[in-house]
């Protein structure tokens, strides 16, 4: 195996000292290290981070290949500092028993950019109806801890209790889309000032809000662990406040876009800027940000939902909602946060690892450690042209915009996956 010297880098934004990497795991932090053997890699001016890790990543095999595949979703990753992402069940067919859930565990250590953690799904093709196996899942080779309906809410409040009684046996976790569809019939965008005078129907805050809080009051009954998906409303951001006040196990994430867009971004009838939860307004922005900061959402989380230009530029009526995350979530948790190191490590990396339980990710680099690192310049500045992109897609909603940072390197157990800023395999 090879050996890095990264040479005069700030870890996670302290003092430049050298990081040496052997045989896949950090053999030595400290000024001035001496390693002839090793290629060194220059971090002056830049920032070590442990990798980045997703909960919630649309990779689209099986089934839509040609919108993203397990290797292309994972190169976007390894591009964007990630080292480990969650793939979402919603492909085709549906991640809903181990032998979808072993397929895409296996297509992803092929591709070996990323460590691919699959999510299985909570009911059967997602239909909301009969609980999937979750017990095959989870035992498994892909050792499925993370059930998710995503795109769809488990509406029915009694297949909820059970999905979360039943994986209490595994320490597991339902991640719950939080949409009440009965009150989303129909819905294009926010329902507010500017829907109405858009005359577009509305999603209103409330059909979010009302599924949190009766998940966490279900959490609670039955002492499981709830995990709410893509926050975006205000008032989701109170509910979830006083239920970890409570002391309910409850963890929740935001995703980049809902930390920056509002729903004035449907005023130009640009179908990049449909989604799921929908943008809403700035004092919700307002709202997540500050939660983010405060510890309310645990993480940031990217909803990558990469969708082909058939299914994107067409109609705002017809376009599926979703908009790519992976390959610019750390340039707008830098535009949003600012050189808060410590926090964009704690949301991005370290709590997300810890909640979905992934070995050797999320760990600051240190002797022993496995090496799953970032690094980052914050000096940069890049303008996001689509055509550039790895993602086999092109919906991203930062098209043209220039954003602060730059991933230049990504070490995998020491590999690297990235370098010079440049996918390496
Ligand atoms: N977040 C999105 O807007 N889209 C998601 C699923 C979903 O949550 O609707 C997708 O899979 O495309």
């Amino acid at each position: 195996m090879s050996s890095y010297l990264i040479s005069n880098v700030s870890v996670v934004g302290a003092a430049p000292t050298d990081v040496l990497i052997r045989d896949g795991v950090v053999a030595a932090v400290g000024a001035g290290l001496d390693a002839p053997e090793a290629t060194v890699v220059d971090g002056t001016g830049l920032v070590a981070l442990p990798g980045l890790v997703d909960l919630h990543t649309h990779l689209r095999e099986p089934g839509r290949e040609d919108a993203e595949t397990v290797e292309s979703g994972s190169r976007a990753a390894a591009l964007g500092g990630y080292t480990a992402v969650c793939a979402m069940a919603n492909t085709s067919p549906v991640a809903d028993t181990a032998g979808v859930v072993e397929q895409v565990w296996r297509l992803g250590r092929e591709a070996g950019l990323v460590d691919v953690q699959p999510i299985g799904a909570v009911t059967v093709g997602l239909a909301g109806e009969h609980l999937a196996e979750l017990g095959a899942m989870a035992d498994s080779a892909a050792r499925v801890r993370i059930f998710s309906d995503d795109g769809h809410c488990v509406a029915d409040p009694r297949l909820m209790r059970r999905a979360l009684e039943y994986v209490k046996a595994f320490d597991g976790i339902i991640a719950q889309h939080a949409e009440e569809p009965r009150l989303t019939e129909g819905a294009q965008m926010h329902e507010g000032e500017v829907s109405t005078r858009l005359g577009l129907t509305g999603w209103p805050a409330v059909a979010e809000e009302a599924i949190i809080a009766r998940d966490v009051l279900l959490a609670e009954h039955v002492g499981s662990r709830l995990h709410v998906c893509h926050v975006s409303t205000a008032g989701s951001v109170e509910v979830l406040r006083q239920a970890k006040a409570r002391g309910v196990r409850v963890t929740a994430e935001v995703t980049p876009h809902h930390l920056l867009l509002t729903d004035a971004r449907a005023e130009t009838y640009d179908p990049v800027y449909k989604v799921n939860p929908p943008l809403r307004t700035a004092a919700d922005v307002a709202a997540l940000r500050a939660a983010l900061v405060e510890g309310v959402i645990d993480i940031v989380a990217t909803d990558h939902a990469p969708h082909a230009v058939e299914d994107k530029e067409c109609e705002w009526a017809y376009a599926r909602p979703g908009m790519l995350g992976l390959e610019t979530a750390l340039s707008i948790a830098l535009d949003v946060l600012g050189p808060q190191w410590d926090l964009i490590a704690e949301r991005m990396s370290r709590t997300p690892a810890r909640i979905a339980g992934l070995e050797g990710h999320g760990l600051d680099p240190a002797p022993g450690v496995p090496a799953n690192l970032t690094l980052v310049d914050p000096a940069a500045r890049r303008t996001i042209e689509p055509a550039e992109l790895a993602s086999r897609s092109r919906n991203t909603p930062y098209a043209r915009m220039t954003l602060p940072g730059r991933i230049v390197a990504t070490f995998l157990r020491g590999e690297p996956t990235v370098l010079d800023g440049k996918a390496v395999l």
